[in-house]
């Protein structure tokens, strides 16, 4: 992944926000000071000296490092497309651990802006999506520090600087509608760039507008911008029931309920992980929510919040079910650990249903001290298409974003699969990529296709889709494909996934990132 200039705090100077992004880099890759210095011929006093900010550090010495580090510090201009070349057709072995989720990640930065106090979030996820946002915090005047690797301190301060808004990150996310909800009670009149992300066609943004009104919210869109109006003087007078039980919106009337002093009740509630994460970070902010994994949440709010609170956000059941992906077709033996169960059961009851052979360990609690986590070791199996179509639900149902790792399991198995996208307008076509590699997938309508199985897979080159889950379907099914793949414009991937590629690596995977 390549390390760019979002780390940058308004309050450092360059020299030491490139030292920190030089010592960044290292870190990821795994060198010591000296380990660097080796490959940079030089000592590591001056390796120290430049991770320190106290030495001046030339483009022609960025370049270096850039090119030890295989990673860009500083790219001037746009930085090229990144690529990957798959040796498929390799069984993987060993185990890996889930990563935080990308969800979770995004509503606790939101989330930070309600507190007054220090937020620190262990564990986050070092993804694209989470930079955006910490882009577009830092833009606004949030001071933030990522220590130990992955964790991150956040510290509001009173005024934001609305103004100075980073528009062209906010608008290549959904996320930043999340900002509404912490946002009204701090100013009536302010500004935000329309929401963003994966191209997966219309996603109306009209259930938060409607959640979000009895708080006294009002918007008009125009030029690119929601412009919000907020009445202060108004309070929710009865259960506010959402139109959808969408999972930001749900976060939205969480976070605004959250500063409203006494009790609001939020109906039709999405019970999902990323809404659980909140709502056990709110509670950490000295605000009780009963209710929760439900889908009726009822808030009690407190007026301020100026908390110095630590969290740590659960596993990524995606994630999770992108690496179980990952194992299935590659008929290998694999073991996922941290894996969160409870939103993973339905995925797992369908998959055993098709015959697939695996085991559980004893649950264990995530470093949030709520979430169930288990290790699952999945076994090779000759998998059969389920009697029934896939779809997904909302939670507890099959998880939307995990509906795509089935078009790929249903085409390695034998059979017809009808797989059900209801969710996304412009989401299930791009599952017929998968065609490229000698897939059978059939688009019956914007909505479903239909997958024969099983799949001979072979290698093919293949431009990434632009939305994040099919990507990732793209390349897993190269990591089954006999012979070389290449899988071009990959940087989406990075939006929800740290260093996949690497970290399918020292599992047997066989992918090299390159550029042109
Ligand atoms: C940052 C974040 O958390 N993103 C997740 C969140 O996005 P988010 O909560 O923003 O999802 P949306 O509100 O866009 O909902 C996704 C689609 O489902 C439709 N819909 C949703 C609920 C419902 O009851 N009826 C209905 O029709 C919406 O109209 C929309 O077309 O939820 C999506 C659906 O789980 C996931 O794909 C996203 O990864
Ligand atoms: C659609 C997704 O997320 P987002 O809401 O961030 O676009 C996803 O994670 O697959």
């Amino acid at each position: 992944m390549a390390v760019s200039t979002e780390q940058m705090t308004p309050s450092s100077d360059h020299l030491s926000q490139i030292g920190a992004l030089i010592r960044d880099a290292r870190k990821h890759r795994g060198l010591t000071q000296v380990q660097l210095a080796e490959r940079l011929g030089t000592s590591q006093s001056a390796v120290h000296r430049m991770e320190q900010g106290q030495q001046n550090v030339s483009i022609d010495m960025l370049q270096r490092v850039g090119h030890a580090l295989q990673d860009d510090i500083v790219s001037i201009g746009r930085p090229s497309p990144t690529h990957l070349r798959v040796h498929g057709g390799v069984k993987l072995s060993g185990s890996i651990a889930v990563k935080s989720s990308k969800n979770a990640g995004v509503a606790l930065l939101c989330a930070a802006l309600l507190n007054k106090g220090r937020t620190t979030l262990r564990g986050v996820a070092r993804i694209l999506e989470i930079h955006r946002i910490l882009d577009v915090l830092a833009s606004i005047g949030v001071r933030y520090e990522w220590v130990n690797e992955a964790d991150l301190v956040l510290d509001v301060p009173t005024e934001l600087d609305l103004d100075a808004m980073d528009g062209e990150t906010a608008r290549r996310t959904r996320s930043i509608i999340m900002m509404l909800g912490p946002l009204l009670h701090r100013y009536d009149e302010f500004a935000l760039p329309y929401a963003g992300g994966c191209d997966l066609g219309t996603r109306t943004v009209e259930p938060h507008m409607v959640a979000l009104r009895p708080f006294g919210l009002s918007i008009t869109a125009t030029t690119g911008y929601y412009h919000a109006t907020v009445d202060q003087t108004v309070s929710p007078q009865r259960p506010i029931v959402l139109t959808e039980r969408g999972d930001t919106v749900t976060e939205n009337a969480l976070m605004a309920a959250a500063r409203v002093e006494g009790v609001t009740t939020i109906r039709n509630a999405s019970p999902n992980y990323m809404v659980q994460d909140l709502c056990f970070f709110l509670e950490q902010l000295g605000v009780r929510i009963d209710g929760i994994g439900t889908t009726t949440l009822v808030v009690h709010g407190v007026k301020d919040i100026s908390v110095d609170v630590d969290y740590a956000p659960s596993e990524d059941p995606v994630e999770a079910m992108s690496l179980l992906t990952a194992a299935i077709i590659t008929h290998s033996e694999l073991t996922v650990t941290r894996a969160p169960i409870e939103f993973l059961e339905i995925e797992l009851a369908i998959l055993s249903e098709m015959g697939l052979e695996y085991d559980l360990t004893p649950e264990y609690t995530a470093a949030n001290g709520r979430t169930r986590l288990v290790d699952i070791t999945v076994h090779p199996s000759e998998l059969k298409a389920p009697i029934d179509k896939i779809h997904p639900m909302p939670f507890p149902g099959l998880n939307i974003d995990n509906l795509p790792f089935f078009a790929v399991i249903a085409a390695s198995a034998e059979g017809s699969t009808t797989v059900h996208d209801w969710v996304y307008d412009n989401r299930a076509i791009y599952l017929t990529e998968l065609n490229r590699l000698g897939a059978r997938v059939k688009l019956l309508d914007p909505h479903r296709v239909l997958v024969e199985g099983p799949t001979r897979w072979s290698g093919a080159e293949v431009l990434c889709p632009p939305a994040l889950r099919p990507a990732v379907v793209v390349l897993l099914a190269m990591l089954a494909a006999k012979g070389t793949s290449v899988l071009r414009n990959v940087d989406i991937i990075a939006r929800g996934y740290e260093q996949l590629a690497e970290r399918l690596t020292p599992l047997g995977a066989q992918i090299e990132t390159f550029r042109d």
